[in-house]
């Protein structure tokens, strides 16, 4: 059984004159334990995917599968929440900045039923690689860095199955980026997690996935494996362009 199965999947965003298709027929399936990215320029679908399937787009049609379970609507119950979680580009926007970290993991542990608070609120800042000196900072006391490792600390708090990543570097510094994106690799493997990864980022895929979908004007137009992307073997003409200009001089962005 698939960890997320997505068939037919249309989003759309207003009424009338004024409606937006963000996503056309849609469809992909991540395996567990597999790290599955979407790729494509802004404005392509790719976050309307995620939020899609985390309720955040209230108009969709079609089928999203999570464990086996098909989603309906945009309300996700306590047990979604469970099992599948997000981290977002922007770590300065995510986080309440008079909340220390210890609040933020405290009361998200909380919220998800644990007793055991402070045992896991230690475990959560070594997993993230944040030593027990972060535990009461504030977020403006740390870098940018060290706020996506407490959003993703966050994320991991409840124990998910699935995590699903919105361009989780790209608010990054470079030189920051690589170690975030090694960390989430390695979360992926001690925690035996699935993630669904959106970046417009084609270097950034390739090193974080196993397959990834080329969105194109809300449009799949492509499924293909990482292996095939570092052969630089693209079926579709527009991501053979993606490709090529991923790997001209000087086009590598943040
Ligand atoms: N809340 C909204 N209301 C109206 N249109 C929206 C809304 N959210 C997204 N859209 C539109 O849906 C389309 C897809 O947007 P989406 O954010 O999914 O693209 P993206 O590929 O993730 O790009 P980006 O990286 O810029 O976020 C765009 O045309 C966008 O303008």
């Amino acid at each position: 059984m698939s960890m997320i199965e997505i068939d037919g999947l249309n989003v759309w965003f207003g009424h009338g004159p004024d409606r937006v298709d963000a996503v056309k027929g849609a469809a992909f399936t991540v395996e567990p334990g597999e790290s599955f990215g979407l790729v494509g320029e802004s404005g392509s679908g790719k976050s309307t995917i995620l939020r899609a399937i985390t309720g955040l787009a209230p108009d969709w049609s079609g089928r999203i599968s999570i464990g086996g379970r098909a989603l309906t609507g945009h309300k996700r119950d306590r047990a979604f929440y469970r099992q599948v979680q997000m981290v977002f580009q922007d770590p300065y926007a995510s986080l309440h900045p008079r909340h220390s970290v210890d609040q933020v993991l405290s009361e998200t542990l909380q919220l998800h039923g644990f007793r055991d608070i402070d045992a896991r609120v230690v475990r959560l800042l070594d997993d993230v690689g944040l030593g027990q000196k972060f535990r009461f900072r504030y977020p403006h006391q740390l870098s940018g860095g060290q706020r996506q490792r407490v959003a993703i600390a966050r994320a991991l708090a409840g124990e998910p199955e699935i995590v699903l990543l919105d361009e989780p570097t790209s608010a990054l510094d470079v030189s920051v980026q690589a170690e975030i994106l090694n960390l989430l690799t390695d979360l992926r493997e001690e925690h035996k997690l699935t993630y669904l990864m959106v970046s417009h980022d084609l270097p950034v895929i390739g090193h974080m996935c196993d397959r990834l979908a080329v969105m194109k004007d809300g449009e799949i137009v492509e499924v293909m494996a990482v292996g095939a992307l570092r052969a630089m073997q693209a079926q579709h003409p527009y991501s053979q362009s993606l490709l090529e200009a991923s790997i001209a001089p000087g086009s590598r962005s943040a």
